[in-house]
């Protein structure tokens, strides 16, 4: 398709004998957000980390503003904001301190770290340590960090994990302020109520490949009010997990 981010082609992914994901196919435009959901273990970390050039697939490409990983790993990783889904912060350093080593590894203006921690609301503690930050504050200054260098897609990992419904709110809000920046956005979640929130589209992963997917909307007009959830019961009943092996 013309004009995509992110172009996925049977891409999957081998992991010693066992296939985590068989071939997956997935398309991302401009200004666009996509949720990725699916029980415990279905590969959705391991599919963003595939797109953020951390893992490499086992079979399938991988196309990124025009890019593959092999050809040009150095521009391929300037298309990608990424934001993993647990990060250690550095102790005793500040949001602003925090923010600035990020903007000197990306070659980021000083002009553009400010820019960004008033976008993500954290101006008024910008001085203050991260260790004192609560899990809402270090979540965004990890999307600001995302969002630090403007770059084509961003990548999120279980974004509003363990925040409450104040912070899930303001994360919404953050990715339709990125989106209207023309950024695409792909994160992954289990919190069915944020892929409703910010998500235009949803693909619900199960046995190494796409079970369902379809707009956020269709979901609704399709099962009723609780769409997601509906779907979401039907592929991974009870328990909601798939057994991650022992
Ligand atoms: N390095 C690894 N070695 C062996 N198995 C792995 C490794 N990384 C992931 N797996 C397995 O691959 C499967 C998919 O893991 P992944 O973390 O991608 O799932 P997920 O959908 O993100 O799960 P969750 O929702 O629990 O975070 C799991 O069964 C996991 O145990």
């Amino acid at each position: 398709m013309a004009n995509q981010v992110l172009e996925l082609r049977g891409v999957g992914k081998d992991i010693g004998k066992r296939t985590i994901l068989s071939s997956v196919e997935l398309d991302l435009a401009p200004g666009e957000s996509l949720a990725l959901c699916g029980g415990n273990g279905v590969g959705k970390s391991t599919l963003l980390r595939m797109i953020a050039g951390i893992l490499r697939p086992s079979r399938g490409s991988i196309s990124l503003g025009g890019l593959e990983w092999a050809s040009n790993r150095k521009r391929y990783a300037e298309q990608l904001g990424y934001m993993p889904d647990d990060y250690l912060f550095g102790q005793g350093l500040s949001a602003e301190e925090t923010l600035s080593f990020w903007a000197s590894l990306r070659k980021v203006s000083p002009a553009r770290v400010s820019e960004t921690l008033e976008l993500v609301g954290l101006s008024g503690v910008r001085r203050n340590p991260v260790t004192s930050f609560s899990k809402g504050m270090r979540q965004r200054l990890l999307f600001a960090q995302a969002l630090l260098a403007k770059p084509p897609l961003l990548l999120m990992d279980e974004p509003t994990n363990g925040l409450d419904p104040y912070w899930m709110d303001s994360f919404a809000e953050l990715v339709r302020f990125a989106k209207a920046e023309g950024h695409a956005v792909l994160f992954s979640t289990h919190q069915l109520q944020i892929a409703e929130a910010a998500a235009d589209r949803v693909v619900f992963l199960k046995d190494g490949g796409i079970a369902e997917q379809g707009r956020t909307s269709s979901f609704t007009d399709r099962y009723g009010p609780y769409g997601l959830q509906a779907v979401f019961s039907r592929l991974f009943g009870d328990a909601g997990s798939q057994e991650r092996p022992r």
